[in-house]
């Protein structure tokens, strides 16, 4: 293991009804609250009334920003930044999936910041305070509710990219599997994909000794695993929107990443494709990250065996770690057809005309990747072989 601190100050109010705890926490950050949301699936689901219901007990003056897209845009950060201004605000409420919460981040910190907040995504400054940031998460995908992340597109250069402070987690996140149900089966395919990939970024590391590390990763994707057949056949069944929601917070709150660096380039690889196709981000690690795994077999054979084998069953008797970690890596890739993820970027249309594009974006800060750094040719190489 490396030396490591762990810090993370999130409070996690997870359950069914949780969104009763809005009236006691609001009124400790103050009145005026800035309450964002997405397209609108929160007013059909009734998640708006009962949040609305909540924060007039808790006496809070609100403004609204709604039509947070999905891959969160600059623009709608800078409408945010403007009415936490106009407004005081003393409070952001983000009512959504992981797209609402990134831009809610994005919006705290740049509300405390005299530039424009894409200097931090550009790391051309560091954000030194932000507005307080709550959440109630309706989509268990990205961790975003319990980490310092987030992923802004500018949809003037095209670029989509990922930036993170200390200043940036929430203070608490309100998790109630219920509020998931309303989440359609694709999207909640997408969900536990996203979720998938971030323990597989984690597990493709290059420090020694990490067997309990190993040993969360591994269960992490053995439950989605065993879970997702049945939720997509069940999208209401509340232990098992539990169950994925959970996995989602813990597979990226830094909990089962302690002490080493995870690869992380696959995240990188995909921002390029949706910042310039708008897909989601779910059904872009469906494609490519099997094609990351073929492509860097031979970078480590063993740690791909040892996925195969505790993870997938594979039975290695007999076989190399290559030919062992190669039907694990097959066997991801037949158990996210199985559920109804995308395997080929035809699948959304994307042919090779934009990948000299999406290169160069993706490497727009080097060569990445801590299991094994890629240049702008092995990237163009992924995308080809995901075609
Ligand atoms: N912050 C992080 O750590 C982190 C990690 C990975 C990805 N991301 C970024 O997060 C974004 C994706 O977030 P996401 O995967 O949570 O999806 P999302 O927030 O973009 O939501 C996907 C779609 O589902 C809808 N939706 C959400 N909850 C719903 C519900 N309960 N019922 C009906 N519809 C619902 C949304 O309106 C949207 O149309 C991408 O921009 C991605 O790059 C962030």
């Amino acid at each position: 293991m490396r030396k490591f601190e762990f810090y993370n100050p999130t409070k996690l109010i997870f359950g069914q009804g949780t969104v009763e705890a809005l009236k006691n926490e609001v009124p400790k950050y103050g009145k005026n609250v800035l309450l964002m949301y997405g397209g609108g699936s929160i007013k059909r689901s009734g998640l708006y009334d009962k949040v609305i219901a909540q924060l007039n007990a808790a006496e809070a003056v609100v403004t609204e920003l709604a039509g947070v897209e999905p891959n969160p845009r600059l623009s709608t950060v800078h409408k945010g930044v403007d009415l936490c201004r106009e407004h005081n605000i003393d409070l952001i409420l983000a009512v959504g999936g992981g797209s609402v919460l990134d831009c809610a981040k994005a919006v705290a910190v740049g509300a405390k910041y005299d530039g424009d907040m894409w200097d931090f995504v550009e790391r051309k400054a560091a954000a030194q305070d932000a507005l307080p940031l709550g959440t109630v998460l309706t989509m268990a995908a990205t961790g975003s509710e319990m980490n310092n992340g987030s992923v802004i597109t500018n949809e003037v250069t095209k670029e989509k990219m990922g930036w993170g402070s200390v200043h940036a987690y929430p203070a608490f996140s309100i998790l109630d599997p219920e509020n998931t149900f309303s989440l359609p089966r694709d999207q909640t395919v997408y969900g536990m994909v996203d979720i998938m990939s971030h323990v597989l970024e984690h597990y493709f590391h290059t420090d020694g000794n990490t067997p309990v590390q190993d040993g969360f990763c591994e269960t992490l994707l053995r439950t989605v695993i065993e879970t997702a057949p049945k939720l997509i056949e069940d999208l209401n069944n509340y232990e098992l929107r539990e169950t994925i929601m959970y996995c989602g917070t813990m597979a990226l709150n830094g909990m089962v990443s302690m002490g080493f660096a995870g690869d992380w380039a696959t995240h990188n690889i995909e921002h390029a494709v949706s910042a310039v196709y708008d897909i989601p981000h779910g059904g872009g690690l469906a494609i490519l990250f099997p094609h990351w795994m073929k492509y860097n077999l031979s970078t480590n054979p063993a740690r791909f065996r040892q996925l195969a084998v505790n993870v997938f069953g594979v039975d290695p008797a007999g076989k190399t770690d290559e030919e062992a970690g190669a039907e694990g890596i097959e066997a991801l890739r037949r158990f996210w057809d199985s559920i109804g993820a995308p395997q080929t970027l035809g699948d959304y249309d994307i042919d090779n005309s934009e990948i000299g594009s999406m290169a160069d974006k993706a490497v727009r800060f080097g060569p990445f990747g801590n299991f094994r750094k890629l240049q702008r040719e092995d990237v163009v190489e992924i995308y080809n072989m995901a075609l």
